[in-house]
């Protein structure tokens, strides 16, 4: 199978501070992929990459088997999308306002229409509270705002950090329910999470993260060797 995303040698981090080395990473179409480790390792920071927000010092990033253009913006028109850790949504906005922000680009109004009944349909809660402004809503729901809008962008890649971050484990379980459904949609997503024992259902590859680098990686029918790895690096 080819990959949707693929990443060699890539180099990458903040002034002078390197904090990606030599990443290489593959990811298929239709699939999640998860970042897993620690804090302070550089997930953020090789998505913040693949999305253009970090420049990649060296290596080379692909994307449907062509380099990714050089800015964010184009990025994103081609297909790649983030959806960052906090939610930074426009707080005085409603639900429905931040989501049709994020298919800003598209001019069909008919599609728009479409992208945001598959972001209500995905997400109920979200249609009840439509006309509800941003400031309002539950940390759960800020989420769930925050992952459809980055589906309105209909991006084949969506790059998601850490959607489980200070919420409850039911709202985290539903959070990722829906991931799982948006992935089987044709859609790969590429996910942080700290503790992998929440993306062990959803996930298919599996990439750990230590020191910037992928310290380990595996698909589904290598789990079986997780529970050392969790102990190894998480202490879990
Ligand atoms: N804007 C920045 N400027 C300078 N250094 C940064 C910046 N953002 C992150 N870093 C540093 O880069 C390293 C990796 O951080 P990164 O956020 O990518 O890790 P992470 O594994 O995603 O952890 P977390 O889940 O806490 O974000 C850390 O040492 C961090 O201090």
């Amino acid at each position: 199978m080819t990959s949707l995303l693929s990443l060699r040698g890539v180099c990458s981090g903040y002034g002078h501070l390197q904090v990606l080395h030599d990443i290489d990473l593959d990811l298929e179409k239709g699939t999640v992929g998860a970042l897993i480790g620690p804090n302070g390792h550089g997930k953020s920071t090789l998505l913040r990459t693949i999305a253009g927000l970090n420049k990649t010092w060296s290596g080379k990033i692909t994307f449907r088997n062509a380099p990714v253009p050089p800015t964010p913006a184009d990025r994103a028109g081609a297909g790649i999308i983030l959806v960052p850790q906090g939610d930074q949504l426009f707080a005085d906005m409603t639900v429905e306002e931040n989501l049709i922000m994020g298919g800003y680009t598209q001019s069909d109004i008919l599609r728009l229409r479409q992208s945001l009944d598959a972001v209500y349909a995905l997400f109920p809660k979200l249609a009840d509270r439509r006309k509800q402004r941003a400031n309002s809503l539950s940390g759960g729901e800020r989420r769930m705002v925050g992952i459809g809008r980055g589906m309105m962008a209909e991006g084949d890649l969506m790059l998601i950090d850490e959607p489980s971050l200070g919420l409850a484990p039911l709202i985290i379980e539903q959070i990722y329910a829906a991931l799982a459904a948006l992935a089987t949609e044709n859609r790969s997503i590429l996910v942080v999470e700290e503790n992998p024992s929440r993306v062990t259902n959803i996930g298919s590859q599996f990439f750990l993260m230590d020191g910037g680098q992928i310290a380990w990686r595996g698909d589904r029918h290598e789990l079986s060797g997780f529970d050392d790895i969790l102990r190894t690096y998480l202490g879990g």
